[in-house]
């Protein structure tokens, strides 16, 4: 089977000298259309590290990442176009723009979309999304009023609006109730259902189980 996203030999260093890190070492993966891969392994492992490299984030020091079986070229401009369009990316701290409507926030990807639907557009492909993730009581309301939650529902509408391909979670249940969990864990799972690939970077046991495979990490090399 043709291979949706793939890397190999990938390693990282942080830092010089001294003070340098090897946060990843030859760590080749491979993420396949409609399943969902979870990503364990203890704190400062490299979860985080690589999900950035996969999503193109940040660069490796060396290895490569191909999307579609093509390797990423090396410009800024293709890899943003990618990020945008290709990746969703789902951030353990609910990264939302503060002050901002629920709107504004899911709006972002839509603005810097290479086709850019119009305004009607762009709002009543959110009001839909937000219907999904029953959030649509709170299209206009000020992020800063909503719970954990529902930020986390606010970040995932923003990171799946354009349809990505590929969304990647960091721990995006890490800092939520447990039934807040289970709800943001149920959507990821559907959206997986609906043909969307997933890497979830986990530590808890609960949610690789409902995950279709399970790679480990330690010291940053895969298992
Ligand atoms: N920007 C950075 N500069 C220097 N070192 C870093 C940087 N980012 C991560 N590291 C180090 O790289 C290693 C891997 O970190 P990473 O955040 O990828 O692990 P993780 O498995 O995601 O951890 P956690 O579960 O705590 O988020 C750790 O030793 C970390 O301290």
């Amino acid at each position: 089977m043709k291979t949706l996203l793939e890397a190999h030999n990938l390693s990282k260093l942080y830092g010089n000298g001294r003070s340098q890190v090897v946060a990843l070492k030859d760590v080749s993966i491979s993420l396949f259309p409609g399943e969902c891969l979870a990503l364990m392994g203890p704190s400062g492992s490299g979860k985080s590290t690589l999900l950035s490299i996969l999503g193109l984030i940040i660069r490796p020091t060396s290895g490569c990442v191909l999307v579609q079986g093509k390797p990423v070229e090396e410009d800024e401009r293709s890899r943003a176009r990618l990020r945008n369009e290709f990746f969703g990316y789902i951030h353990q701290e609910f990264a939302v723009i503060e002050n901002e409507t629920v709107e504004k926030n899911v709006m972002i990807p839509l603005q810097y979309a290479r086709i850019k639907p119009s305004r009607q557009e762009r709002q009543s492909r959110i009001l839909q999304l937000l219907k999904q993730l029953n959030l649509d009581w709170a299209v206009h309301k000020n992020v800063s009023f909503l719970s954990g939650g529902e930020r986390q529902r606010v970040a995932i509408a923003r990171a799946i609006i354009n349809h990505p391909s590929v969304i990647l979670a960091d721990e995006p249940t890490a800092a939520l109730d447990r039934k807040s969990a289970e709800e943001i864990m149920g959507f990821v799972l559907s959206m997986r259902d609906q043909g969307c690939s997933v890497l979830i970077a986990t530590h808890d046991e609960r949610i690789a189980k409902t995950c279709d495979r399970v790679l480990h990490l330690v010291d940053g090399r895969l298992l």
